[in-house]
């Protein structure tokens, strides 16, 4: 099968690569010019565990290219996927910009009967805007079909989602369009649930509406867990066993961050209100998960009473292990407060650091080695769970801090191990751990 791809970020550039590889001609085209010839060279610019060496073979056997322009790009394609941004605007729905000038690309430059499919997320009745716009634009007389078949890939997990992932939704009312999609994916083996549009569109936002609100919800039990003295770690175990919960998506912690949950919740809420309905519930997940990184930042304060010209560690910066990606990170509203009280940070990233540059500027100091930022630190905040932050050996905080105090917003480490080391340790929905008296000396006012 012929394919076109449209956008090239994580969703499209995943795609690209990945129905490529299951034997389709490809082509992924962006705006981007630069990003295009990059792509050419087989760079795929973002990080994401396995995607350069797929791409790289499926470029030498011909199977995948890359296009700046939709008229050659889009030429024979029998099937093209929208794959473009849906950033939120002000006001927190969905900006369909992209969408739109995406679909009048489609209308001008093809010139045989297309099955358009849209991988981005999208609010209900998008799908059908699709269709007019590309009705409305189209130049020659040909037949297009619209089929939402939305996008359900994590970041720094993508290929191996994309192979193995829960279930393929196809979006669509007409039977041909869903048969060809169906055989498109046939070969990775995954589920098929056939919808209609609307219903489609809908699983998506809901989806990760429901994944939002089990991280907010163990958070606020981490927060009473706090105040009872109950352990959420123990508590997550305990709910997870039973089947009809299940144990994912409860870890407590600094809340979600990324490019989906923070901006598809708020276009649910959005959604929502442009038909009359409130949807509370979801606000306050929002409105929990906003406050998650300052709850980390209150309880430093209280311990150390100021920040002012004290080093402070940050053991990571992307929003979630296994990428750079540095979008909504809760690391970037905790390190903005931590400036502001003047701190002199110092933040680890494995690969995030030149993301986050762009977003924190110059007024913290940034390292790839775990240990120059422990060094004579007076406190460590814990941001992201990478494997290298959870692998240090405790004795190395006592070793290479000022005073060890660690404050966890990823509870890396287990409260026994914590309990045989020389420090002290807060972390989200668990009781504190003092072991050094002499810390009530320097760093501390307490
Ligand atoms: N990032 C994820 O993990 C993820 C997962 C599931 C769904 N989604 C959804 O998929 C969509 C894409 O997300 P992303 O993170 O890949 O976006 P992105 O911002 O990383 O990439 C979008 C790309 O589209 C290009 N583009 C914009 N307009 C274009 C046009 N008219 N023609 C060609 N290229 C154009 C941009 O230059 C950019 O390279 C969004 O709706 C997002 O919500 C994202
Ligand atoms: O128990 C948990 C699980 C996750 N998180 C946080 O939640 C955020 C999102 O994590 P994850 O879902 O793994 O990453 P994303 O790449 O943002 O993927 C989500 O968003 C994508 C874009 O819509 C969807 O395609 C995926 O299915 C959905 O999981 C991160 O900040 C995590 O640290 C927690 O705090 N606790």
């Amino acid at each position: 099968m012929k394919i076109a791809v449209i956008g090239t970020g994580y969703v499209g550039l995943v795609t690209g690569v990945c129905l490529s590889d299951i034997g389709h001609t490809v082509i992924c085209i962006d705006v981007d010019q630069e990003k295009v010839k990059r792509l050419q060279s087989g760079d795929p610019i973002i990080y994401e565990p396995g995607l350069e060496d797929l791409m790289k073979k499926n470029i030498e056997k011909s199977r995948l290219s890359f296009s700046g322009n939709h008229q050659t790009g889009l030429a024979g394609a029998e099937v093209v996927y929208i794959a473009v941004g849906t950033p939120q605007n002000h006001d927190g729905s969905a900006n369909l910009n992209y969408i739109e000038a995406a679909a009048t690309d489609i209308a001008k430059n093809i010139t045989q009967d297309t099955v358009v499919v849209t991988k981005s997320t999208v609010p209900v009745g998008t799908n059908q805007h699709i269709k007019e716009v590309i009705t409305v634009n189209l130049v020659h007389p040909v037949k297009v079909t619209v089929v939402s078949n939305p996008e359900f890939l994590r970041e720094g997990s993508a290929i191996q989602d994309t192979f193995s992932g829960d279930r393929i939704v196809i979006g669509t009312d007409d039977e041909q369009a869903a048969y060809i999609i169906e055989e498109i994916n046939q070969p990775f083996g995954i589920p098929v649930y056939k919808t209609d549009i609307a219903s489609a569109e809908m699983i998506k936002y809901a989806s990760n509406a429901f994944l939002a609100t089990k991280i907010s919800f163990i958070n606020e039990i981490a927060n009473i867990c706090e105040k009872t003295g109950a352990n959420v770690d123990a508590v997550a175990a305990g709910m997870g066993l039973d089947n009809r919960i299940g144990p994912k998506f409860l870890s407590a912690g600094l809340g979600y961050g990324g490019s989906c949950f923070p901006k598809d919740t708020n276009a649910l809420v959005q959604l929502a209100g442009n038909h009359e309905h409130d949807f509370k519930l979801l606000k306050s997940v929002i409105e929990v998960n906003n406050n998650q990184p300052l709850h980390l930042f209150q309880k430093a304060k209280q311990r150390l009473g100021d920040f002012k010209g004290k080093k402070i560690a940050v053991l990571g910066l992307a929003f979630k292990p296994n990428t750079d990606d540095m979008r909504e990170a809760p690391s970037t509203l905790l390190i903005q407060q931590l400036l502001e009280e003047g701190a002199n940070v110092t933040a680890f990233d494995p690969i995030a650091i030149e993301n986050a540059r762009r977003i924190l500027g110059d007024g913290l100091t940034y390292s790839e080695s775990i240990d120059e930022t422990l060094q004579d630190a007076e406190a460590t905040f814990i941001v992201t769970d990478w494997e290298k932050v959870k692998n240090i050996d405790l004795a190395t905080l006592e070793q290479r801090m000022k005073y060890p105090i660690v404050f966890d917003g990823r509870n890396c480490f287990a409260l026994e191990a914590v309990k045989t080391a020389n420090i002290e340790y807060y972390s989200m929905g668990r009781s504190d751990i003092a072991n050094r008296e002499k810390l009530a000396v320097g760093g501390s006012n307490k």
